[in-house]
């Protein structure tokens, strides 16, 4: 059974065990895994490798796709083993670690990564650790429930490591459009011009001499932790269903809107669920993270096609959508993040993005990463790759955050990741803010009417009015623009 899915008999001998693939993992190696949004992380060997560390240690340049699950990021920084991480995470203990400076992480549109690898302005992995669900006739890997980065990891990496996880399905193989851009100065258009466009191969095509281990593992993905929808997460998405059905109406947008791309995380799952109740029909999604909201819709009728980079559900959902994967096979496609969020597409295709905000300020600027201006939380993710080249960049957020203690919208954000130039729309359980076309003042005013929670507004339009009154295009009191954020830090609250 196991040998079945190694396909290509010449590298039968190339089986060992985790604990044996992690000795190949050396300190000071820069090293590429598998994985995007806890789905299709290489899990047995990141967990040997902790092993490893604790008894005799080792650091390394870890690279994935995006977060990984399995506890690996908590593993590997409990082991001590990352000096470096990027792109993205998601793991408490990590979060820890790279506020106090332990960590040095590089917080990264996700679609740049293998683009900096391959123009040579970041470090080659030495060697790459894929998860598969089989390798071909001709060495090439399948990979699992994400695609991530994994393809250009493999093709540059000098060693591979390949763990065959045997608790995916074999009929996994054919989800996946493996696409890598050709290099400049010749790079040619990307050729995508539908979402349900399948413009690669099912499989990572390498040189299989490349792989210099195999590994078995039987290791699911971490479910998902998306929490249902609250009374505020669906009335951030009855504002913004209300705002398509009159864009629609206006002739602004298509019948079926167009292209849905929704961020991870509570909020942007329940705005999808929110479209389950709405009018329309013949969706599509051109998204990086599918998550439980998406198979909803297929299942409701109302998706028509998604396109992701992965696969992240809740422990329900899961087993359902996998054993049952032929019903969904010809709906879906896992792309590398690159394509997924590939800036030509996202303005080819007219995307409509729906990330999750921390905090915005009243001009339109969005905080998507940075607690306080200093703490990080998880990344900027794929949202700027989205945000910027969007048809329309809608954030979302609840307009407080513990108990009312923090207000989501301030004077000035106390970290930018999104400028108001990038942003379209801004919506809280409140109301929604159409900046399109608004000058400062104009955006200044509706974001206070529109989103903020009544508890903050009279304060917000205090700073506002004192501002106006001093001047300026943008108007500010420099002194007070971030007391906001510093009477948060010293007293808890950034309530008066
Ligand atoms: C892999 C990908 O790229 S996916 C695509 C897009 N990626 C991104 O947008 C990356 C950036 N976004 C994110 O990391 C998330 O969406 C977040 C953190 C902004 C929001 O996450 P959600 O789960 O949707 O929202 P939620 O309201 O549960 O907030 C998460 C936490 O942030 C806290 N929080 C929210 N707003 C604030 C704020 N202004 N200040 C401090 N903490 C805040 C919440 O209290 C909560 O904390 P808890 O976990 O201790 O309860």
């Amino acid at each position: 059974m196991q040998l079945e899915r190694i396909r290509l008999s010449t590298l039968h001998d190339k089986i060992m065990s985790a604990e044996q693939a992690a000795e190949l993992i050396s300190d000071g190696m820069t090293v590429g895994m598998s994985g995007f949004t806890r789905a299709g992380e290489a899990k047995a060997v990141p967990a040997a490798l902790a092993a490893r560390a604790l008894r005799s240690p080792l650091k390394i340049s870890l690279m994935t796709g995006a977060s990984l699950g399995n506890d690996l990021d908590k593993k590997l920084t409990e082991a001590g083993v990352l000096a470096r991480r990027m792109p993205f995470q998601v793991d408490n203990t990590l979060r820890k670690a790279i506020n106090n400076g332990q960590v040095m992480f590089i917080d990264q549109h996700l679609s740049e990564t293998v683009e900096q690898l391959r123009n040579h302005q970041l470090r080659l992995p030495d060697l790459a650790v894929i998860e598969a669900v089989a390798i071909t006739e001709q060495g090439h890997i399948v990979p699992t429930t994400s695609v991530g980065n994994s393809a250009s990891f493999a093709i540059f990496a000098k060693q591979i490591i390949v763990e065959i996880n045997t608790s995916h399905n074999a009929n996994l193989e054919g989800l996946h459009d493996i696409y890598i851009p050709s290099y400049r100065p010749s790079r040619t258009p990307l050729p995508l011009v539908k979402v349900n466009d399948r413009i690669g191969s099912i499989a990572i095509p390498i040189d299989p001499a490349k792989i210099v281990g195999i590994v078995f593992t039987q290791q699911t993905d971490s479910p998902s932790t998306v929490t249902p929808p609250d009374a505020e997460t669906a009335a951030i998405a009855s504002h913004l269903v209300a705002f398509f059905e009159q864009e629609v109406a206006a002739g602004r947008l298509a019948p079926n809107l167009g292209p849905l791309q929704a961020g991870i995380g509570n909020i942007a799952n329940a705005v999808m669920c929110g479209l389950l109740n709405s009018s329309f029909e013949n969706l599509q999604m051109y998204s990086e993270v599918l998550q439980d909201s998406t198979f909803d819709l297929l299942d409701a009728g109302k998706l028509q096609f998604a396109s992701g980079s992965s696969i992240t559900l809740s422990e329900r959902r899961n087993k359902d959508v996998f054993s049952n994967l032929e019903r969904y096979k010809d709906k879906l496609v896992l792309r590398p993040q690159e394509i997924s969020n590939h800036p030509e597409l996202v303005r080819r295709l007219g995307i409509i993005a729906i990330n999750t905000a921390l905090e915005f300020d009243i001009y339109g600027n969005v905080n998507s990463t940075h607690v306080c201006g200093t703490k990080m939380m998880n990344g900027i993710g794929g949202s700027g790759d989205f945000a910027r080249n969007a048809h329309l960049a809608i954030f979302v957020t609840k307009a407080t955050a513990k108990n009312g203690a923090i207000s989501s919208v301030v004077p000035f954000v106390s970290h930018v990741d999104h400028t108001e130039h990038d942003v379209d729309i801004l919506v809280t359980e409140h109301g929604l803010a159409d900046l399109r076309g608004l000058a400062p003042r104009e955006r200044a005013r509706v974001v206070i009417e529109h989103c903020a929670d009544p508890m903050y507004k009279a304060a917000l339009q205090d700073y506002f009015d004192r501002a106006c009154a001093k001047g300026g295009h943008t108007p500010h009191l420099l002194a007070e623009a971030l007391s906001w954020h510093q009477k948060l830090d010293e007293q808890g609250t950034m309530l008066a």
